[in-house]
């Protein structure tokens, strides 16, 4: 166990690798991630690398867009909550500071956003995706 900050884009590599780790072992998400990501395992975690360094480190490597996505998957309140719940313990076991932190704060608002965006994406008969 090591309890320092996430200070180091290895440390975010070793937060993401961890967490998406526990991520495809669980049974509640990993078939969404899977039916969606199929064999771009790869290319998803260096996403996800360059999207956490962006967050917590200002290192401005991720340009994308994270919500359309995330737009038209088959998810609800129960899985963001999972997916909360891995992320949190998963920070809570690897880091302690400011940045691990942060890292909750910024899991739980995008969560949060998300979930008001399917909503509304849904409300709407799926025309907006911004
Ligand atoms: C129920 C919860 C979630 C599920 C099932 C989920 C699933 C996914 C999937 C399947 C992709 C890959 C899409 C693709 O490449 O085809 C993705 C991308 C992504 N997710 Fe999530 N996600 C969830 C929650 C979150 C949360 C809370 C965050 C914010 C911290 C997040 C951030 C991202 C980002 C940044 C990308 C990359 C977007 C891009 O293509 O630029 N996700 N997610």
């Amino acid at each position: 166990m090591r309890q320092q900050d996430i200070l180091s884009l290895d440390d975010v590599k070793q937060l993401v690798n961890t967490f998406y780790g526990k991520v495809r072992e669980d049974e509640t998400l990993a078939g969404i991630f899977n039916e969606r990501i199929g064999n771009r395992w790869p290319e998803h975690l260096e996403k996800m690398y360059r999207f956490w360094q962006t967050v917590l480190l200002e290192d401005h490597t991720y340009f994308g867009a994270p919500f359309p996505p995330h737009a038209n998957l088959p998810v609800e309140h129960l899985h963001f909550a999972k997916w909360l719940e891995i992320f949190h313990a998963t920070v809570n076991e690897l880091f302690v500071g400011e940045k691990a932190e942060e890292a909750k704060w910024r899991g739980s608002r995008m969560a949060e956003m998300f979930q008001i965006k399917i909503a509304h994406h849904w409300q709407t008969g799926f025309r907006t995706v911004v």
